[in-house]
């Protein structure tokens, strides 16, 4: 008697469970098509002041206080490479211009963003030295980009170490300006990142990339992570951007 009661207990407690997990379920697919029915590409709660929108007022790819003396001194080192013109400094605005022009594009089923006002790129939401620090430099006759890179404590990985996953997004982000500025907007097909040493937090390194080879609106592309002196080579990557194509675009 006692074991049978044990049993619908258990039975009782399972089917409330799976009812609980798949109301749960409900509820987040619910809240998904609020945020698409508004036509949004965040979710519809209100982020308030915890989302850092796009301002043209501040060029954070200038040095500020959370700066190390090697990013510093890295960051003079090529703004001295551009007085020759051979180097362009990549300024905070310009950036912002080319996100700007690339919420207007209409493409693969993705509507154009109604909104005047946008979310900052992922690598920009992050306060002053806790996340990305950045800066890069453009070699147009080399079809090059440098960008001199600090990653802070909210891109941990392992203890102390970067996240792997901060460290492709810093190397994404660096190509894809650049393979835009050799052909116009492409969005990266595939990137292979070969991690060789882990990257300390708070170290600075420099992301190397450049334009191997285009073919039509192919652009492969190889970028390198190696420490500030050089001598550690943290880690590689190869990878495909492809042109969009905007004629096959909706409207
Ligand atoms: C600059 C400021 C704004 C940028 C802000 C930061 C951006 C950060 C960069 C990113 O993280 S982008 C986000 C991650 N990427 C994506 O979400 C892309 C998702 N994939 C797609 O939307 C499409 O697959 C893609 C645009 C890449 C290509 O689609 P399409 O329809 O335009 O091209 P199609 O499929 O016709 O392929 C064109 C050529 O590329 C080749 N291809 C495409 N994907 C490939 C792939 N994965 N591997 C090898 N080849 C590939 C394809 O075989 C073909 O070669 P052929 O012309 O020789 O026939």
């Amino acid at each position: 008697m006692r074991e049978g009661l044990r049993a619908t207990l258990a039975v009782s407690a399972g089917f409330w469970c799976a009812l609980g997990e798949m109301l749960r379920s409900c509820a987040a697919r619910l809240r998904m098509l609020g945020a698409l029915r508004k036509d949004e590409h965040w979710p519809a709660r209100n982020l308030g002041p915890a989302l850092r929108w796009f301002s043209s007022e501040k060029d954070f790819c200038l040095p500020n206080p959370s700066w190390s003396e090697d990013l510093r001194h890295l960051f003079h080192q090529f703004m001295k490479k551009c007085e020759d013109g051979s180097w362009t400094y990549i300024s905070e605005k310009e950036m912002l211009d080319l996100q700007k022009k690339a919420s207007e594009l209409s493409f693969q089923n993705v509507k154009p963003m109604k909104k005047k006002q946008f979310p900052s790129t992922l690598t920009r939401n992050f306060q002053e030295g806790l996340g990305f620090e950045y800066a890069m430099f453009y070699n147009k006759d080399e079809r090059r980009i440098v960008c001199l890179f600090q990653g802070g404590p909210l891109l941990q990985g392992f203890p102390g170490l970067l996240h792997g996953g901060a460290i492709v997004t810093m190397v994404d982000y660096s190509i894809s300006i650049l393979s835009t500025k050799t052909i116009g907007f492409t969005m990266t097909a595939y990137i292979n990142i070969t991690y060789k040493r882990p990257i300390p937090i708070g170290s600075v390194v420099v992301i190397n990339g450049q334009v191997d080879k285009i073919e039509e609106r192919k652009v492969f592309l190889s970028s390198s992570v190696h420490s500030a002196d050089e001598k550690t080579l943290y880690s590689e990557a190869t990878s495909l951007f492809v042109q969009l194509n905007l004629e096959k675009s909706e409207t």
